[in-house]
């Protein structure tokens, strides 16, 4: 099985290019390779698929064996993979996934290597019924409250492109991420789990960002939380609808329109290519 290594700000991927090997459990395969120990190594398996829909498709499967809708981070990898490959030729494209069309725009050097990716991640949602998350699926869930280990805490819930919560905190870098996280990653409100992001506003144009990710756990960066994030800050008053995003290893600038189209733009690398032994 031959694979790439790649990694969109230190959220890292196993991309394989699975046309015409769709008889695969992927699902398994992603927790065997991805096990940093006994495997590759990574937060998630990426897949290159044909589609009939758009110009090519992705599937995102998290470390642990879940399938996610959609994966910021990674669509940027899979669009550099895919046109440094010659799989895609046009530098603006249509990428099927689970959480509809999604449309990068691909900035390339000299080389004709891609540095930055520009994406088009689409529109929030604000609807229970999309994050999804427990009480009337019609009501908005933006602002609420869940109770972890007997303390309350204030969050701001979402779906960008996949379910998101938001925690507003003063310093990132003191949040015990591997307690809270995965308490309310699978906290009775989200039945079917949630990442968590927890947010440091640093001014109106800059946050800082550290997230647990649903079946990934805590992870470097992570797109779709970066967007959420900065809709949610943007909503409670706290950042512009256009912001930087700061993550361990860089930065990423996120731009929520004012027809709620969402841009996400930042770096793609690839590190390693590879041969993975059944
Ligand atoms: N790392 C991602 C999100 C990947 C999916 C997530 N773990 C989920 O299950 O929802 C990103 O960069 O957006």
């Amino acid at each position: 099985m031959l694979f790439s290594k790649m990694h969109g700000l230190g959220n890292d991927f196993i991309v394989i290019d699975t046309r015409g090997k769709e008889d695969i459990d992927y699902n398994l395969l992603a927790k065997r390779m991805c096990h940093r120990h006994i495997g590759v190594g990574a937060d998630g398996l990426l897949l290159v698929l044909n589609s009939d829909i758009a110009d090519i498709r992705m599937r995102i499967i998290n470390s642990d064996g879940s399938e996610a809708e959609m994966c910021g981070n990674g669509i940027r990898c899979f669009a550099k993979y895919v046109y440094e490959r010659g799989i895609v030729k046009a530098t603006k494209f249509k990428v099927e996934t689970l959480a509809g069309i999604i449309e990068p725009e691909l900035f390339v050097n000299e080389y004709g290597l891609v540095d930055k990716v520009k994406v088009n991640m689409g529109k929030p949602s604000f609807k229970r019924k999309d994050i999804p998350m427990q009480g009337d699926p019609e009501s908005d869930a933006i602002n609420t409250s869940i109770v972890v280990d007997g303390n309350e805490y204030r969050i701001t819930s979402l779906l960008m492109g996949v379910p998101h919560t938001i925690l507003f905190v003063d310093d990132v870098e003191k949040v015990d991420i591997y307690t809270l996280g995965p308490k309310i990653e699978k906290h009775e409100a989200f039945p079917r789990k949630t990442n968590v992001n927890f947010v440091q506003v640093i001014d109106k144009n800059n946050i800082k960002v550290r997230t647990w990710e649903r079946g990934a756990g805590a992870t470097f960066a992570c797109g779709t939380g970066s967007c959420a994030s900065v809709i949610a800050a943007n909503l409670n008053g706290l950042t512009e609808r256009k912001a930087n995003v700061h993550l361990y290893f860089g930065t990423l600038e996120i731009q929520w329109q004012d027809d709620d189209t969402v841009f996400m733009t930042g770096p793609a690398e690839e590190v390693f290519v590879g041969e993975y032994l059944e």
